[in-house]
This record gives structure tokens, C-alpha cells and sequence, in this order.
């Protein structure tokens, strides 16, 4: 470590520039290995910070090792999600027991007000019957620890849900690098221009780097933060609550999320992204009432749906820029 440039550092560990900011240390010749850079540091300057050259760079090696554990856990995996049955709206017992494997994509189907968004919250909040259907959540058939519901690190799940707003006054570019630079993602610069390509193609009306945050419309904010998920996320667990209704391309936006080494669950009342998971859960007055298989019929059913689905795609793109539909 000590032998890396300054240039090789922050090309390497884009992160590691936090360090010079917190501790207030200008960086002039980007081509001094570590230890010379900090070698060269005037007494005076260490002084004001109480500290010698060997404490400062004994201070910058805990720096970059805290970082790297952080960034470790957070690409942490998990084989399975258990949800330990509780009770539906009246006080009746749901199904005991349901395990996702790593790699699975669930729906969850039922009517309006059913429950749905109710399973998707207990586990986002990993439940432990402290919700109001009394469910309990286990990550590898363990119950997960206490810390994980509160911690940053350990952000188990990813979750988009039906109602998105967002507040900052910022544009869209700083915004990704921001988001990116929290999450200590490298390649930044690269990243931003992925998401924002692949979040106008989910969207339809373009925006770009400098199009502020508060004025991007709701179809562009669900598709920003699709697209954000996609590239930013490393939580192995990902939530989706009704993308049909974003106004966005929902079968692009699920190319995007869905990843063979993420659980991913989806809440929806479309047939179409209903048959594309493995299995459905189906809710009825707030319990899981049955988990189904997709059949080899019904995925032959959802390429009929996919072509019908192709045809009202291409209807609603020419009724939106005003064609007739003669
Ligand atoms: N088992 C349960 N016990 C008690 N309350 C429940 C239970 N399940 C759901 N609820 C409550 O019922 C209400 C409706 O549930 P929810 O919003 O999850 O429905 P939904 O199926 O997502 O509806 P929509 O399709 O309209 O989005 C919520 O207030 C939720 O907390």
C-alpha cells in the first residue's frame, strides 16, 4: 500500500480521497508514493492535528482497512430467505413456511389491499412477529441479527416501491455520483452515463446529467431509480412493488433487476410479470394462501401474453407521440 502512488491510490480506491478531505490535506504531487507524501508533510500541519508522520499514516492504513471491510460485507451473500408463517386479517394461521433460494424470482399475486405490499414490508424490515401479520423472516435459517434491520452495511435489501419522490435539490449526474460514492462503487463516471442511458430507455422521455432532480416527472424518477438499483445495488435481496404502474418499459426494468445472484421478489397484479417468475405467492385477506409453480403450460401461455404485450406497446408508443391508430 505504502508504495502506490497518490494517482495509483484514488485510480484504485476512489474512496480514499474522503481521507484527505476529512483530515484537511491538500494533495499537490499526485506522483509521490504514500509514504513519501506523507513523509513530506510539514511538522507544523501535523501538529495542528496533534499527530507525527508515522501516527498519520498508521491513521490512513486503519482508514483503508475500515473501508475495505465495509465494502467486503457489503457484497455479502445469502443462499436463502425463510418467511415463518403468521396470521392473515382475522387471526387465521397462513402457510408455516416458505424458503427462496438464491437465484429464484417470486410474484406475488392476490387482489387489491390483500396483503402484498404487507409481505414485501416484513421482509424488508426482516419481521421478527413484530409486525401486524406476526411473521417472522430467517436469512440462511438463522434469525438475522438485531443490527442488520438498522445498518447501513449490512442493506440486505434493495427495494423499489409504488410511490417515489424525490427531494434533493441536486441534478441527476451528482446525484448517481453521490449515491455511488456512499455505496464506494468504483468506475463512477461510467456508471452514471449507464444508468441514465438505460433509464431513458425505460422512460421514454429523455433527461441527462444536468436535469435537476425535482423536476423529473413520476415515470422518470421510477425509471432513474430502476436503473439506479440496477447498477448501484449490491444487496442480494430485491423488492419490487408494482412496476406496471410506473408508466415505464416493466419488461426492460426487470431484464435490468433481475440478477441470478439476487432473491428477487415482485408484487404485481399483471399477468405478463406475474407467469415470468418461478413461483407465486398468492395472498388472500392479508395471508399467504397458496405458493404456486409456474406450470410449462402457463410459460407457453406467457409467450402468447409477451406478443399481445408487444402489440400494446407498440399502440401506446404511437398514441403517446400522436399518431392515429387507423
Ligand atoms: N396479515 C395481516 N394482518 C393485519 N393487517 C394486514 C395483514 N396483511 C395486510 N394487512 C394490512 O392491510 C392493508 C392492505 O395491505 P397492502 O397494502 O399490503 O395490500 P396490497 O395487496 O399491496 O394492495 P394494492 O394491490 O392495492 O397495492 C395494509 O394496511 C396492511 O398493513
Amino acid at each position: 500500500m505504502e508504495n502506490l502512488t497518490i494517482e495509483e491510490l484514488l485510480s484504485r480506491y476512489p474512496y480514499a480521497i474522503e481521507f484527505f478531505d476529512v483530515n484537511g490535506l491538500p494533495i499537490e504531487d499526485k506522483q509521490k508514493t504514500i509514504q513519501e507524501y506523507i513523509n513530506t508533510l510539514p511538522y507544523v500541519f501535523l501538529e495542528d492535528m496533534g499527530i507525527n508522520h508515522q501516527g498519520l499514516f498508521k491513521r490512513f492504513l486503519v482508514f483503508m482497512q475500515r473501508m475495505e471491510d465495509i465494502r467486503k460485507e457489503r457484497n455479502f451473500s445469502i443462499h436463502s430467505l425463510t418467511v415463518l408463517g403468521g396470521t392473515d386479517k382475522n387471526g387465521k394461521k397462513e402457510q408455516d413456511k416458505l424458503k427462496i433460494s438464491m437465484g429464484e424470482i417470486i410474484c406475488i399475486v392476490g387482489p387489491t389491499g390483500s396483503g402484498k405490499s404487507r409481505l414485501l414490508a416484513d421482509i424488508e424490515w426482516m419481521a421478527q412477529k413484530d409486525t401486524p401479520t406476526g411473521r417472522r423472516i430467517l436469512i440462511d435459517d438463522c434469525i438475522p441479527p438485531e443490527s442488520w434491520r438498522f445498518s447501513i452495511e449490512h442493506k440486505l435489501v434493495a427495494q423499489l416501491s409504488q410511490n417515489m419522490n424525490f427531494v434533493m435539490d441536486i441534478c441527476v449526474g451528482d446525484f448517481i455520483k453521490l449515491h455511488a460514492q456512499s455505496r464506494m462503487i468504483d468506475d463512477v463516471d461510467d456508471k452514471t452515463l449507464k444508468i441514465i442511458h438505460h433509464a431513458n430507455e425505460l422512460s421514454g422521455e429523455a433527461f441527462d446529467l444536468n436535469t435537476p432532480l425535482t423536476s423529473l416527472s413520476g415515470g422518470q424518477s421510477r425509471a432513474l431509480m430502476v436503473a439506479d438499483t440496477a447498477f448501484l445495488s449490491t444487496s442480494p435481496i430485491v423488492l419490487i412493488d408494482e412496476i406496471e404502474n410506473a408508466g415505464i418499459n416493466r419488461k426492460k426494468a426487470l431484464e435490468l433487476l433481475v440478477d441470478q445472484n439476487k432473491i428477487v421478489l415482485i408484487a404485481t397484479h399483471d399477468p405478463l410479470l406475474a407467469l415470468t417468475g418461478d413461483k407465486r405467492i398468492v395472498i388472500k385477506n392479508g395471508g399467504i394462501y397458496k405458493v404456486l409453480e409456474t406450470t410449462e403450460s402457463e410459460k407457453q401461455r406467457l409467450e402468447q401474453l409477451t406478443e399481445i404485450d408487444n402489440v400494446m406497446m407498440q399502440y401506446r408508443e404511437r398514441l403517446r407521440k400522436g399518431e392515429l391508430l387507423d
